[in-house]
């Protein structure tokens, strides 16, 4: 079966959404397909219990619409999935529950072959889980997890588990873990930047005036007063400050949801990194063994764009994101466009989504 249409936008999350919604801003017509059988996948089903949003809420809307004016400032998962039904009514969006590869309708064992002029790749940087190869992991006798599968600690009472991974999903769940009475380890092998929401906000704020070094410097003096010196305790700040390293490298500071205390009080034990695992006993290479029953993987994701899309080497490179810097990552060659790829959060994929409307806008009355 063959369907036409003027934009196809492949992933149903907020960047394909809010793509969705400019376009029709701008009365063009699209189609948007989606793998699950529901918009929002990550949010919906890839998303633990107490996840908040870590950023204010000024800095997570979408195009044309703000959050209630009574919603908290960082808001919390369930509220967030509910903006986004609120978008998807207010918008009229209608994804259809199809893998794109050439999309197959899981409702009726289709094959479809979309024909569109334009192309917005929309499938996220966490499409797909990355778990590190560890020798000896495929021995191991105990439960095996990403950070994306796991719910809540209540099932892990007394157990030992091993988190691996130091970004925000470690993290929060070292600390779920522990406060669900686990006896709980963190892999921590790189430096890492530990924040407060609030510092963030504010460095959010201020960069839009003042230098990012400058306010880099205070973030990082701000924070230091806050949790102390912690490098005794396993954690050393990158030499870039925060927003820079977000900007250069995209990766994200750790906002302290109460971790630090727990590793600072010896609940959450810090661990360098992983040898080998000999059945239930994890090697560091510090020679250090432990038995574990449980290990969580929060070692972040990958993009898929690359496996699925042919000829896309004008924008996307071997990992499926951007090959272009920002902000001119989201244009490829012969109407091919991303959004949601440039490591920018909730804000990063809106502006996409905006620059990507108005300019299929330009091209397509020409
Ligand atoms: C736990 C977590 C918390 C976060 N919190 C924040 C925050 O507080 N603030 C912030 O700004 N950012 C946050 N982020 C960053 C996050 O990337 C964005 O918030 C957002 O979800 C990205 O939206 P997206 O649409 O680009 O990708 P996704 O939300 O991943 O959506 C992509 C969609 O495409 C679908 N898809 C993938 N491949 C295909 C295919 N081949 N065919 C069809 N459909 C496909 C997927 O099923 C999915 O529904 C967080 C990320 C994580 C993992
Ligand atoms: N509430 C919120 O707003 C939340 C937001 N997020 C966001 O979602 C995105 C994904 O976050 P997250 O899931 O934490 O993933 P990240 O990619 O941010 O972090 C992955 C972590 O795993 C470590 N790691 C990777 N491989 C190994 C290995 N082999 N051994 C030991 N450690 C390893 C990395 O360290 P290394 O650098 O050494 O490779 C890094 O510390 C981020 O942008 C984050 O900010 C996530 C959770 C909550
Ligand atoms: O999760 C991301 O990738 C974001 O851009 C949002 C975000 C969550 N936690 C942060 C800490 C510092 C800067 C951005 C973020």
């Amino acid at each position: 079966m063959e369907e036409q249409t003027v934009v196809l936008i492949v992933g149903a999350g907020p960047a394909g959404l809010a793509t969705a919604a400019c376009l029709t801003q701008l009365s063009i017509p699209y189609i948007i397909v989606e793998r699950e059988d529901c918009s929002a996948s990550l949010w919906r089903n890839r998303a633990y219990d107490r996840l908040k949003l870590h950023l204010a809420k000024e800095f997570c809307e979408l195009p044309y619409m703000s959050y209630p004016a009574d919603a908290p400032t960082y808001v919390p998962k369930d509220l967030f999935v509910k903006y986004l039904d609120n978008y998807i009514e207010c918008f009229d969006i209608r994804p259809k529950k199809c893998w794109f590869s050439t999309a197959r309708n899981m409702a009726t064992s289709m094959v479809v072959t979309y024909t569109a002029r334009f192309l917005v790749v929309a499938s996220g940087e966490n499409s797909a889980e990355n778990i590190p190869m560890i020798p000896g992991l495929h021995g191991f006798p105990g439960e095996i997890i990403h950070s994306s599968r796991y719910k809540s600690g209540s099932t892990y009472s007394g157990k030992n588990v091993l988190v691996v991974g130091c970004g925000n999903s470690g993290m929060e769940i070292a600390y779920d873990l522990a406060s669900h009475g686990a006896n709980t380890s963190i892999v921590i092998r790189s430096p890492v930047h530990v924040m407060t929401k609030e510092i963030i906000r504010l460095g959010m704020t201020l960069v839009q005036h003042i230098p990012v070094n400058i306010v880099d410097g205070l973030l990082v003096r701000m924070s230091n007063f806050v949790f102390g010196d912690l490098s005794k305790n396993g954690i050393v700040r990158p030499k870039l400050g925060p927003l820079l390293l977000k900007a250069k490298t995209g990766r994200s500071a750790v906002i302290d949801v109460g971790t630090v205390s727990l590793i600072r009080n010896g609940t959450i034990k810090v661990l360098g990194n992983i040898s080998k695992i000999k059945g239930n006993i994890v090697e560091f290479e510090s020679r250090n063994e432990r038995t574990f029953d449980a290990i969580v993987f929060a070692t972040g994701y990958r993009s898929t764009a690359n496996m699925w899309l042919k000829n896309g080497e004008s924008m996307l490179n071997r990992d499926g994101l951007p090959k272009k810097e920002f902000p001119n990552h989201w244009k490829g060659a012969n109407g091919l466009y991303c959004a949601g790829l440039a490591k920018r959060g909730l804000a990063g994929l809106a502006m996409d989504a905006k620059n990507i409307a108005n300019d299929i806008f330009c091209n397509y009355h020409e």
